[in-house]
This record gives structure tokens, sequence and C-alpha cells, in this order.
């Protein structure tokens, strides 16, 4: 993509993105990010095809999504979150082959269809109604019409929205697998666990334009810390404990079964780990946990800084 603008007419106008441009290359996963109104949906519509940019261009395999949406359409796959856009009374393989009918696919259409449904698990569900499926089965026949035409790029709009634990993981763990088969995927959510787990790069889009394109080790480290670690322990949280840890802003939790101590470390090193001992010698501790930043702290942080 390169220098993206759409304006949506109105008045006044809505710049919806201004300029935006960033590659996907084969095999990388990009977590699309950004708050509500951000500009993710409608890039989405662009690099699909449904919507055209008012300036600049994309392509997909060397293909202008302007110039021959068409032949790009073949290349692109789409996977909306949510149960829009499913035929309920119709079987799980006669919604894939009537969406593969309609991106103009007829040879070997019904293998592959099969195939596409083997691919996230629901070849043995093949001949069962849709209104039959769960939430998480559902997202996975989306999954799979994304999957029918072997895109190279496939775009997941909240691919795990509404979906419990283990559904959600069934789906990132598809996503994951597509991505190192070589598919190049953009995916957006408000879910941080689907961008940590699968994302490696993140492009954050801020009013319309790229605030941050970075690896996803790069991301995490603009949360500002190296690691928060949890201490807890039985009674009364112990006062010098925080003077100890008092330059990492030291919070402090306290009920009827102990306390606990959360701190952040700016970067690990002998004067940190020394303090940490001392609390340990000094204390019963009982538990000391420690947490990388993730993506939402990250999230956190900008949100913080731009308020
Ligand atoms: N068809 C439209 N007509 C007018 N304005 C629009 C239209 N579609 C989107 N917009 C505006 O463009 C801006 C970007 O919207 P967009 O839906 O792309 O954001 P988003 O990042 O996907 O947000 P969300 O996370 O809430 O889905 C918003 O200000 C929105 O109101």
């Amino acid at each position: 993509m390169e220098k993206l603008h759409r304006t949506f007419p109105g008045t006044p106008p809505v710049e919806a993105l201004r300029g935006v441009g960033f590659t996907v290359r084969a095999g990388e996963a990009v977590g699309l990010l950004g708050g509500n109104g951000a500009g993710k949906t409608t890039l989405l519509k662009i690099l699909s095809t449904l919507l055209l940019p008012s300036a600049g261009t994309a392509h997909v395999c060397g293909i202008d999504l302007a110039g021959d949406g068409r032949r790009a359409r073949r290349h692109l796959g789409v996977v909306f979150g949510g149960d829009r856009g499913l035929y309920p009374r119709l079987s799980a393989l006669d919604n894939i082959m009537f969406f593969g009918g309609l991106s103009g696919r007829h040879r070997h259409l019904r293998a592959h269809a099969l195939a596409a449904l083997e691919e996230v698990g629901l070849a043995d569900r093949a001949k069962s109604r849709v209104e039959t499926f769960s939430k998480g089965m559902r997202q996975r026949l989306h999954l799979a019409v994304g999957l029918l035409d072997r895109p190279c790029l496939l775009m997941l709009d909240e691919p795990t929205i509404g979906l419990d634990l283990m559904e959600a993981e069934r789906v990132r763990e598809t996503i994951a697998r597509l991505a190192r088969d070589g598919t190049a995927v953009v995916l957006t959510s408000h879910y941080p666990t689907d961008i940590d787990r699968l994302a490696g790069r993140v492009v954050l889009l801020d009013s319309g334009t790229v605030s941050h394109d970075l690896p996803i080790a790069e991301f995490r480290r603009q949360a500002g810390f190296t690691a928060e670690v949890r201490l807890s322990g039985p009674g009364v949280a112990p006062r010098d404990a925080a003077v100890l840890l008092s330059d990492a802003s030291p919070r402090i939790h306290q009920d009827e079964k102990g306390w606990r101590i959360t701190f952040q470390v700016a970067a690990w090193d002998a004067a940190v780990l020394d303090r940490l001992t001392e609390v340990v010698r000094r204390h019963p501790v009982t538990d000391i946990d420690v947490d990388s930043p993730g993506v939402e702290a990250v999230l956190r942080r900008l949100a913080l800084n731009h308020a």
C-alpha cells in the first residue's frame, strides 16, 4: 500500500485514511490496531476491493487493486467476525460451494471446498446445516470460505469475536498455521491476545495515519518496562517492601487472605535483583509472578500519553 487516502463526503468530509502505506510479506502476520474510528475497516474494505481509495495505490501479488480488482480478488481472502454472511439453512459444504461459485471458481470446486473444511476441522460436519453450528464452528466456516481460493493475502476482521476460549484458540491456531505456510495475513482485533499470539508485526493506525509500524517485540518495548512482577504473601503487607521497591512505583493490594505488591521493572540488573532478594529474605513471600508486557500494556500507555 502506498499513500492511501480515503475521504467520505459530508459536511465536513471525513478523512478516514490520510496517507497510509505499509507492506505485508508472504508468511507475515500483521496486527492492524487502532481505536474506534482509526480507519481499520476502511483500509480492509479498500484491500478487499469493496471500496476505492480517493488517492494512493495498493497491490496484492503485484496486481493493482484499483486497476484490476477482478484478478486481484482471486488472491484475496476476507474473513469477518461474527455471524454475518452465512446461509443458516444450507449445509456447510453448500455455503462454501455457493461462495466459491460467486467468486467465479468452478473447476474442482467441491474438492477444494472439502479440503478447506478439512483445514478448519469441519470435514465431519460438511453436510450439517449451518443453523446447527455453534458460533465457533460458524467462524471456522467463515475461515474455510476465506481459504477457498488459497489466497496469498488473508484479511481477518475481529476473527475471534464472541468465541469461547477453546474456540478462539482453534481459530488462532488455524490462522497461525496459514501464516506459517506462507499466507500474508492482516488481522484486526480489539482482543490483545489475538495480536500477542499471532502478529509478527504491528501497524497502529491513529486518525487515518500509521503512527507505529514495528516488529511485535519492538512494539512491546513501547510499554516502557521489561517486566511486571507480583509478590504475594500472608498477613499484612510489609511496609519496608514498598520502600525497597519505591522507584518501581509499587502498588499494594491487601485483602483478608494476605498482600500483593505489583511493580514494574524498567530493566533487569543486579540492583533490582538485590532488592527483590532482600524483600524475599525479610518476609514470607509465597508467590512471585513475572510477566513481560503484552500489546495491551503498550496500548494502555499510548492511550494515557494521548489523554
Ligand atoms: N461510509 C462512510 N461514510 C462516512 N464516514 C465513514 C464511512 N465509513 C467510515 N466512516 C468514518 O471514517 C472513519 C474511520 O472509520 P472505520 O470504520 O474505518 O474505523 P475503524 O478503525 O474500523 O473503527 P472501529 O474499531 O470502531 O471499527 C470514522 O470517522 C468513520 O465515522
